[in-house]
């Protein structure tokens, strides 16, 4: 009964007619018992690398075969599905027949299949095949999707898009202040409102409504006569702190102390620096001097390590001043060129967190009354304004002379920055502007400003 779906298995992997390799007529009634025999746990849909055919389907199928429905390859025998739990195991399973394993590659249809398929009618098919001629056989190939490739942003865009919550916000009500509307003391009061709360300080605020005032009064504005006017302020009051990072090199090592809050960016931070300073020949050493976590420890670890840098690390709650000592003594042994020390961030216990940092700072100016030459803190932009009494308590404790703004890739609340600037007067050496080793960027006044504004490059 299943010969016909037998001889379609067996004719999967052979190009040649069926009637050449199978013909009913010259096997003998116990041949062909043996044969089905052999075949028969084979002979299920799902054993079908493709079924042309409804095999359930006999009589709709020799209909759509027309003429030819006699002819052995239309007549396609229901096959019984067996339930699945007599379901014959792998292993039962009998060897594909000879030729079968030949072409059962992905992709390499057999022209007995395609013949199969077309003799089985279009009607029958929803989708029709093309029929190729005797001879050929069709390879059909998967092609990947071709992969999308979005070019990397420039840091400058990267910084524009961390800075478009600042921005939008405030070109966005700016435009709508100034809509068909002169510039009155009103409007240069709403204005000021809106610039201050944007971060960026009284003093900025009222420098900016103080420009526009004295160049556009009584006349009409534009939202992008404001933002023009308000990027040329910011950039004077950015220009005085962004200055390039100087190192000392008659100090072997030049010692820079890391601080800040946790989670702002220190250990990151120190990673793309020393990549940037080893990258140009100096010799760095990393010193794990948060010693309150471990994952800080093995962090500023593998930073070294990709680096190129020297590391010293010690045990978890050890001494960070201790730490912080034998670094210095190892640098200098070693003629570091630059050592970077980092420190835990704890706010949360400040009094501890205090001491430590002054005892730290205490500890190497023993062996140099210079050090820590550069004292940086680490700032994260999105956290406005808790940003400024961050560097306020830093400042006095650990006497900190540097800044660098992370995360400005992300939803930044940049005009905190000028609102710091203003005010702390500290030199910004760079900015981070993502996660990676290549993301810090020293910090440009002009840029800045034009991004907060909303301005293209
Ligand atoms: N998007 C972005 N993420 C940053 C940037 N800088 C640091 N991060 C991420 O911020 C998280 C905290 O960074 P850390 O370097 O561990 O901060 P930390 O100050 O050393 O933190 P503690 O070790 O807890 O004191 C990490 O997931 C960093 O990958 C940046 O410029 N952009």
């Amino acid at each position: 009964m299943a010969l016909g779906f037998i001889k379609k298995v067996f004719t999967f992997g052979k190009e040649k007619p069926i009637e050449q390799q199978a013909p009913e007529e010259h096997l003998t009634p116990a041949e062909a018992a043996a044969i089905e025999a052999e075949v028969e746990p084979r002979s299920r849909e799902e054993d079908l690398p493709v079924s042309p055919v409804d095999p359930v389907a006999p009589v709709e199928m020799e209909t759509a075969g027309g003429p030819a429905a006699d002819d052995a390859r239309n007549v396609v025998e229901p096959v019984e599905s067996e339930p699945a739990d007599e379901e014959p195991s792998e292993e039962e399973l009998p060897p594909l027949l000879p030729g079968a394993e030949e072409n059962t590659e992905i992709g390499i249809v057999p022209l007995s299949l395609l013949e199969a398929e077309s003799e089985a009618g279009t009607e029958s098919s929803p989708v029709s095949e093309p029929v190729l001629p005797k001879g050929f056989t069709t390879r059909v190939e998967e092609v990947p999707e071709p992969e999308v490739v979005t070019p990397r942003m420039t840091w400058y865009q990267r910084l524009r898009a961390g800075l478009a919550r600042t921005s939008s916000q405030l070109t966005g009500q700016i435009t709508a202040l100034f809509t068909k509307r002169k510039l009155d003391e009103e409007t240069l009061e709403d204005l000021e409102d809106l610039l201050i709360q944007s971060d960026l300080g009284v003093e900025t605020a009222m420098r900016i409504t103080g420009a526009l005032s004295a160049e556009r009064y009584g006349k009409d504005v534009t939202g992008e006569d404001v933002s023009r006017i308000m990027a040329a302020e910011i950039s004077k009051v950015l220009s005085p702190v962004a200055k390039p990072l100087q190192l000392d090199l008659s100090h072997k090592p030049h010692v820079i102390l890391v601080v800040g809050v946790n989670g702002t960016g220190k250990t990151t931070t120190i990673g793309k620096l020393a990549a940037k300073l080893s990258g140009s020949g100096l010799k760095v050493m990393l010193a794990a001097g948060d010693t309150f976590r471990a994952a800080a420890i093995e962090q500023l670890k593998i930073w070294a390590d990709r680096t190129g840098s020297e590391f010293i690390g010690t045990k978890l709650g050890a001494d960070a001043a201790g730490l912080a000592y034998d670094a210095f003594e190892q640098a200098r042994a070693k003629k570091s060129d630059v050592l970077i020390i980092d420190t835990a961030g704890r706010l949360q216990n400040k009094a501890e967190l205090m001491a430590e940092l002054e005892k730290i700072v205490r500890v190497l100016a023993k062996l140099d009354p210079d050090a820590p030459h550069t004292v940086l803190q680490t700032l994260d932009a999105t956290t406005g304004q808790n940003a400024l009494q961050q560097v306020e308590i830093f400042r006095n404790v650990a006497g900190v002379n540097g800044l660098i703004m992370t995360k400005l890739d992300g939803t930044a609340r940049g005009g905190i920055l000028v609102g710091i600037a203003a005010k702390h007067k500290l030199p910004v050496y760079f900015i981070g502007v993502g996660e990676g080793v290549d993301d810090l960027e020293p910090f440009e006044a002009d840029d800045f400003a034009k991004a907060i504004a909303g301005l293209t490059h």
